[in-house]
């Protein structure tokens, strides 16, 4: 049975909303200013630890200070990653047509898992997947293989599919090495042109045909 495999941060949650909101909310604890949105989403894609290392390097916070400020934003955005965010638009109906079609679906995000599963069961998609490797269910982070390999190894036999918006998931699923469509509305770096990809895609409404091609 093939299966496929979606990031979740720009791919089918714009979760940037909470994640911003809630760097501000440690920086406020902290006496910080707020941090502006652009800058914010130019610090994630590489798991939550990475993110407050980037934050606290702009805002020169001692290194010392690490564990507990990352101890603080993961208890305070475990229960609150879905006050702002949005599903993006056609997710809901192309995965519900994916699944319709025989596809066994799944997620593979550097979010850590509890946060990722509450936002997806608040933005009631959650009923959908069949696995979700979050940033710290495995000892390694995409662009390392081992987080998708861990959800395909979940899913089973068969071709598979990875969905995601970032030159990280691109590089995570050429070293496993699976195919990979990119999604260009989310939080990609660099140009979709020097991502390697099988296929890109503005709208999930095309997904449905993306994937019956590629995994045909
Ligand atoms: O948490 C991040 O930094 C990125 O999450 P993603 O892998 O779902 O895009
Ligand atoms: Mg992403």
């Amino acid at each position: 049975m093939a299966s496929v495999i979606f990031d979740l941060d720009g791919t089918l949650v714009d979760s940037l909303p909470d994640i911003h909101a809630a760097v501000n909310r440690m920086l406020a604890t902290e006496g910080q200013y707020e941090m502006d949105r652009e800058t914010v989403q130019s610090f994630v894609g590489n798991g939550l630890p990475k993110l407050v290392e980037r934050v606290m390097a702009a805002r020169r916070i001692a290194p010392v200070e690490f564990e507990r400020l990352h101890a603080g934003i993961l208890a305070d955005y475990e229960t609150r990653s879905a006050e702002f965010s949005v599903v993006y638009p056609g997710v809901r109906a192309a995965l519900e047509w994916l699944q319709a079609d025989g596809m066994r679906l799944g997620v593979c995000t550097n979010k850590p898992k509890g946060p990722a599963v509450h936002l997806l069961t608040e933005m009631g998609l959650a009923d959908l997947f069949e696995v979700v490797v979050g940033g710290d269910s495995t000892r390694e982070k995409k662009p390392h293989p081992l987080p998708l390999t861990t959800a395909i190894e979940a899913l089973g036999e068969g071709a598979v599919l990875y969905v995601g918006d970032s030159e990280i998931d691109a590089a995570a699923a050429a070293a496993v090495p699976v195919e990979f469509a990119l999604f260009t509305k989310g939080y990609r770096k660099v140009p979709v042109a020097e991502i390697p990809h099988l296929v890109s895609f503005d709208y999930f409404q095309k997904l449905p045909d993306i994937v019956r091609k590629a995994l045909s």
